[in-house]
């Protein structure tokens, strides 16, 4: 709702009531339509402030509402209604003003807000676009050039970026609404003509900037749809006149609004906030157990994951003891660390935090921190051999986290003397860049642990994921079904190039291939080795472990072509760090002697056939993990593949994605797919994705429900 009152002085204050944002809710709307009408009417108003409550302007349209029908006041004309008001109407805007709350705001005549507001037309990360005539007033009036970056990228900006670009009129250390409340004062009486955006020329496209922006953005959106409407929308403005734009808006509004991407994105965004709420199947969660707060911290090992993670802690102002026992390996972490702390400070804006880092070659200089990082080489003996040096040196009290990939926790909590102190905190390289943290709660792990490293998480940006204990995790353990049948498509006739357009046409940034060449052919097959599947001594078949296995990336890594770091891998590259892939000989002629030495018949595979393949695959260990409780829900699995593992956003995630293509389709295929190679059981189908599809295939919004019923009845 909104609430209406008269200040002395003859302004009218209408403030937005709707916590936590504001959001412009179909009560908000009625509210602001009713409020405005009142103090239109009233002779003895001369000026209105609309604000919000709580210290936030408004966080845009209510995304909750895109579920249902639209009820209530439209945005469109309540924002003309507003820029048509004959007495001067200012936004004193504080906290946010995103998306339809920015348009409300462009749809005042003036807008005032606190330095440390932010603003900024996010829609394009929701998959649409600013539909409230926000694609029509802002290149109004801040130009084109503008405009098209902050409408496609959705960037949040800051005040004084935003007083710059002239989207503001006053910026304020002080009260946003007394300053507004003075401003309407002073401006009472004077002609509004101009201020109303939506009469004002749009500068034409001289330069045909929009031209080589929808080239670029077309190129850049992989299938993306919002980021080309947002373009057509800016094209819309500078062509023809408000109101034919206007129609154009809505026009492109509607097509992404009905698109399944939209709903993706929408999905997307609550289900990064779900993550935050976490729960353990113990019934410890988010809101029932208390981080410690942790100010002096430690990270063993300085390789590149050692070194991103002391950067991440090193921004949040936390003091680190960075240690690497090799001491030409510290020489260089001590010289390149700091570097990139400064680098990456300078990236967001920051001021590099000062001598909060400390190198040492001497684990008894972590006795003092409150938390340590394990990021030594992946390896059990060695991390077992840290944690019991640590467990000896560190105060009883100190959590000790390891940054392992998929090595079992519980094993490590096991030689510490308080196994509930130990997590897993799974990075991504670069570990200061990446979003996604997989925080690894074992059997023993304490509640309090999880928070600590659940809320250490949220400090550093992280999108912070609680998983369960299991070999890979959630992860690296769908990564391995969807790796596996890759290879198995080369085996069968597939070129790498096949398969890596295959998934980088869906949305993929890169396939399969050309990913392994980036991280090195020598990771998976350190990996596999330490599983005991490759290796001096293991006989090169095609089953092992009792299941089919493709011995095609151990050849390929053994002949010495570890990727981009030596010029060789599933591509040639220019030389040692190239990066651009370029088709092998080599490896064309390596698969058909390959196939022969099998008996293997080469067939044409179309690329729907590897999308099904590698992706259906992954989705059903992802049933498999829900099953096993070893994430709390699908929205889990989906922030973690869209935030490490480059999942398309716009196709929302794995899960999200098995429910719009339809689970039954998926069995399907699956069933298909595993009748066609019985030796592959990554491809049977799991039991909760038949579950679901006997119960009508649920949404995936119910799924969390429906498992933890299943749980209690033991059906799964
Ligand atoms: C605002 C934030 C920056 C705050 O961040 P913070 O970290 O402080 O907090 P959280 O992110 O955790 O959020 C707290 C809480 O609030 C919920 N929430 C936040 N924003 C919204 C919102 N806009 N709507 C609903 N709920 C919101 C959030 O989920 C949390 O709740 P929880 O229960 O999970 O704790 C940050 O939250 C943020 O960035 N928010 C999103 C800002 C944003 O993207 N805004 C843009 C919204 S879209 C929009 O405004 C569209 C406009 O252009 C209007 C378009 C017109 C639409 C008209 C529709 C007509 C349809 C036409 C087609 C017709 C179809 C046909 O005819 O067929």
């Amino acid at each position: 709702m909104a609430t209406y009152s008269r200040l002395p002085g003859s302004v009218a204050l209408i403030t937005l009531q709707n916590p936590p944002v504001n959001a412009l809710s179909a009560a908000v709307r009625q509210g602001i339509v009713d409020t405005v009408q009142r103090a239109l009417k009233d002779p003895k108003v001369t000026s209105v402030v609309i604000c919000g409550q709580n210290g936030k302007f408004c966080g845009g349209a209510d995304i909750r509402e895109f579920a249902g029908p639209m009820l209530g006041p439209p945005l469109v004309p309540m924002i003309h209604a507003i820029e048509a008001v004959d007495k001067p109407v200012a936004a004193a805007i504080e906290g946010v003003a995103l998306g339809g709350g920015l348009e409300l705001a462009l749809g005042c005549h003036y807008r005032i807000a606190h330095s440390k507001a932010l603003l900024g037309l996010p829609e394009v990360t929701l998959g649409l676009l600013p539909g409230a005539g926000g694609s029509q007033r802002l290149p109004r009036l801040i130009g084109l050039t503008a405009a098209l970056d902050l409408i496609t990228t959705g960037r949040h900006i800051s005040a004084a970026e935003a007083l710059k670009l002239g989207i503001l009129d006053q910026v304020t250390d002080n009260n946003v609404v007394d300053q507004a409340v003075e401003f309407v004062r002073r401006v009472a009486g004077q002609p509004l003509d101009s201020r109303r955006l939506s009469t004002l020329p749009c500068p034409p496209d001289v330069d045909s900037l929009l031209d080589k922006a929808m080239v670029k953005v077309r190129q850049r959106s992989r299938g993306a749809l919002a980021p080309v409407a947002c373009v057509q929308a800016l094209m819309a403005a500078a062509s023809l006149p408000y109101t034919q734009g206007m129609e154009k808006e809505r026009e492109l509004l509607t097509t992404l609004f009905n698109s399944g991407q939209a709903r993706a994105l929408q999905y997307a965004f609550f289900s990064q906030r779900v993550v935050g709420k976490w729960s353990l199947p113990s019934g410890a969660s988010w809101d029932n157990s208390a981080a410690r707060p942790i100010s002096k911290a430690a990270v063993i090992g300085l390789g590149t994951m050692g070194r991103g993670i002391v950067v991440a802690l090193a921004l949040t102002g936390i003091s680190v003891v960075a240690v690497e026992t090799q001491e030409k390996q510290l020489a260089e972490a001590s010289q390149a660390v700091p570097a990139m702390l400064q680098r990456e400070a300078g990236r967001r804006g920051l001021a590099t935090p000062p001598g909060v880092i400390s190198f040492s070659s001497n684990l008894q200089d972590v006795s003092e921190v409150e938390l340590v990082i394990e990021a030594v080489f992946e390896d059990m003996s060695l991390k077992l051999q840290v944690f019991r040096h640590l467990t000896s040196v560190c105060r009883p009290g100190t959590l000790l986290c390891s940054n392992t990939s998929g090595l079992d926790i519980d094993q490590l909590a096991a030689v510490t003397q308080s196994p509930g102190l130990v997590v897993g905190m799974h990075f991504f390289a670069p570990a200061h860049v990446m979003k996604l943290l997989e925080v690894v709660y074992g059997p023993r792990s304490s509640p309090e642990a999880v928070a600590t490293a659940m809320q250490l998480g949220k400090r550093m940006g992280k999108v912070s994921v609680a998983v369960g204990n299991c070999p890979g995790f959630v992860g690296n353990r769908m990564l391995k079904p969807y790796l596996e049948q890759a290879n198995f498509l080369l085996e069968e006739g597939a070129t790498p190039q096949q398969v890596d357009e295959a998934l980088e046409e869906f949305g993929f940034p890169m396939g399969v291939f050309r990913m392994s060449d980036l991280s090195g052919l020598d990771v998976g097959w350190r990996i596999r080795k330490e599983a005991g599947l490759t290796g001096p001594g293991v006989e090169s078949t095609r089953t092992r472990q009792g299941r089919r296995y493709s011995p095609l990336p151990d050849q390929v890594c053994e002949a010495g072509r570890l990727g981009q770091k030596t010029g060789r891998g599933w591509y040639q590259y220019d030389g040692p760090g190239g990066r651009v892939a370029r088709s092998d000989p080599w490896v064309h002629i390596f698969l058909e002697a390959y196939r022969a030495e099998h008996d293997l018949v080469a067939r044409s595979i179309a690329p729907e056939e590897i999308l099904e393949r590698c992706l259906y695959a992954l989705i059903n260990e992802g049933f498999n993990i829900l099953q096993d409780a070893m994430a709390a829900g699908p929205e889990d699995i989906d922030a973690i593949y869209v935030f490490g593992y480059g999942w398309p956003r716009h196709h929302g995630g794995p899960m999200f994605h098995a429910g719009q293509v339809g689970l039954g389709r998926i069995l399907e295929r699956l069933q298909h797919h595993h009748h066609n190679h019985p030796d592959v059981p990554h491809l049977k189908p799991s039991t909760l994705l038949r579950r679901l599809v006997a119960v009508g295939s649920p949404p995936v919004q119910k799924w969390r429900e429906f498992i933890n019923k299943e749980r209690v009845h033991s059906q799964l």
